[in-house]
């Protein structure tokens, strides 16, 4: 099994999509495989302070050995820029986050780091977004996808401007893959990589974040493939 280290930008092709499901699942891989792991979640929106964030949903699937980390939140389920703009609260822009993600990886093997949003979201009032913060790091980036109709053309978007960016993607990640998949679901698995230009590079069973942490820390590898620290291999989907 080969895996992650480094620092990897964990983007995708916009909000609610499984970004940190898969974050959890890709730092409980490389626990097991031994390695140190920490989880900046840049800026979350739309979760009071005090409350718990993505960086705590981590916390709570891919346990106790994991870092985590949040640079700032604001209180309106919004953009960061357009969040923190709204409450008066500063900006913090692709430079900051990739100084908190420099810091955090001179001690661990493997800092991952979750965006808000997909990969064009703006953080500040120069519209600096996470693929900047990536490019910044020279770090790989993880698309996180939807599963079903649309998820081609969005991913592909995605691609795009991360080739326009100079950006490399470690791969493309269902966040959410239903256990009985439509026929559009089984046609894009198929597909992926020729529709996309992203090579599919895991996919997590809708139940994941239900699953019981221990569970989901034991099955994370079955998810994710080797070049991401798991084992999965695309199945057969019928398309
Ligand atoms: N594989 C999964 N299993 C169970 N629940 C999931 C799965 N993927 C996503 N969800 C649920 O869908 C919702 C959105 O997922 P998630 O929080 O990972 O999205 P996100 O892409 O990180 O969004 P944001 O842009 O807000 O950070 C959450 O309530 C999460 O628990
Ligand atoms: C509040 C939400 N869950 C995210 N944290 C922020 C998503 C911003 C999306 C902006 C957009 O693409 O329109
Ligand atoms: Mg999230």
């Amino acid at each position: 099994m080969s895996g992650t280290e480094g620092v990897l930008v964990v983007s995708g092709t916009g909000t609610e999509i499984g970004k940190t499901v898969a974050t959890a699942a890709l730092a409980a891989c490389a626990v097991r495989d031994g390695r140190s792991v920490a989880v900046l979640k840049a800026v979350q929106t739309g979760v009071a302070q005090g409350e718990p964030g993505d960086a705590a949903e981590v916390a709570r699937l891919a346990g106790p050995r994991v870092t985590v980390a949040e640079i700032a939140r604001y209180p309106e389920p919004l953009a960061p820029a357009t969040a923190a703009r709204r409450a008066g609260l500063p900006y913090v822009g692709p430079a900051d986050i990739a100084e908190a993600a420099e810091k955090l990886a001179a001690a661990h093997d493997l800092v991952l780091v979750e965006g808000a949003g997909g990969l064009l979201v703006r953080f500040d009032a120069a519209g600096g977004t996470v693929a900047d913060a990536a490019r910044a790091l020279a770090a790989p980036v993880v698309v996180v996808a939807a599963p079903g109709l649309g998820t081609l053309n969005a991913t592909a978007l995605t691609a795009e401007a991360l080739g326009a960016r100079g950006l490399t993607c470690a791969g493309a990640v269902v966040g959410s893959l239903p256990a009985t998949p439509d026929l559009a679901t089984r046609c894009n698995l198929a597909e992926w990589q020729e529709a996309t230009g992203l090579p599919l590079a895991g996919a997590l069973p809708e139940r994941a974040a239900a699953l019981p942490p221990a569970r989901f820390r034991a099955s994370a590898p079955e998810w994710l493939a080797p070049e991401l620290g798991g084992v999965w291999r695309l199945a057969d989907p019928g398309g």
